[in-house]
């Protein structure tokens, strides 16, 4: 579904991501692992169109996503959640969904695809007139993921959605993938640290090391050894 080919990325002189090579198959839950600063985030911004790469292609459903910009990339039904989520702190939860639903093109409602969001998270529901910046860390999560699904994409990107988020919370969003994963055969792309998260919801594993691809498999093939040699710190 999404076939990341030789991909380079520079901060100014400063090289991040080097002939990258990945691939995200249709409704797989992709794992992409890496210890701190190895290009993980420049990667997912760059997929998104949110950092540009110096070439190479991003191929997506046949498409090279490198040919459009942000906005279109949004329109193709890819989900994102960013790295500390990136709510609105001022809006409430319904004004949060609803910036989402702007950004489509199709004719689903909006009070439709509220319904269809408070369904999948019914906190939200309760709590919809509350501003984004008064929940908690894991209700953030929930919106930020919320927001993410108004899009009704096909392909979900996630950037470390489990950090600083209680353990309970963290599990609710496992079942949570790998139930839109199941049932709805959404694919997904995750960066995720934390090792028993990425063994229970991911399906296979691609690490990235000092912007390179070093490895990647079957979630089962995660050995202790490649764990030691370029995820532990
Ligand atoms: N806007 C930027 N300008 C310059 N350098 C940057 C910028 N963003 C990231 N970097 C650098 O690029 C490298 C890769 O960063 P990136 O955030 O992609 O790594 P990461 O694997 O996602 O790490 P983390 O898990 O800490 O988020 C790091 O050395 C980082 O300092």
């Amino acid at each position: 579904m999404l076939h990341v080919k030789g991909l380079n990325q520079f901060y100014g002189g400063s090289h991040t991501l080097w002939d990258v090579e990945m691939a995200v198959p249709r409704g797989s839950i992709t794992c992409l692992m890496g210890r701190n600063g190895m290009g993980k985030s420049t990667l997912l911004r760059c997929i998104m169109g949110l950092t540009p790469a110096a070439n190479g292609e991003i191929i997506f459903n046949g498409d090279d996503l490198r040919k459009s910009n942000a906005d279109a990339r949004a329109a193709l039904q890819i989900g994102y959640v960013p790295q500390g989520r990136e709510i609105f702190s001022q809006l409430t939860i319904e004004e949060n969904l609803r910036i989402g639903w702007y950004a489509r093109k199709d004719s689903e409602r909006m009070a439709d695809v509220l319904e269809r969001i408070y369904s999948i998270f019914p906190v939200l529901k309760q709590m919809s007139k509350r501003r984004g910046g008064d929940l908690s860390g894991g209700q953030q999560q929930q919106l930020a993921i919320g927001r993410a699904l108004v899009l009704n994409p096909t392909l979900l990107i996630l950037d470390e959605p489990c950090e600083g988020i209680q353990p309970n919370i963290v599990h609710e969003i496992g079942d949570l993938l790998i139930k839109l994963n199941r049932e709805l055969g959404l694919t997904v792309l995750l960066v995720e640290q934390k090792l028993p998260f990425a063994r229970r919801v991911g399906q296979r594993f691609e690490i990235l090391d000092k912007g390179r691809f070093v490895a990647k498999g079957d979630i089962s093939e995660l050995t202790d050894d490649l764990v030691r040699h370029h995820l532990t710190v």
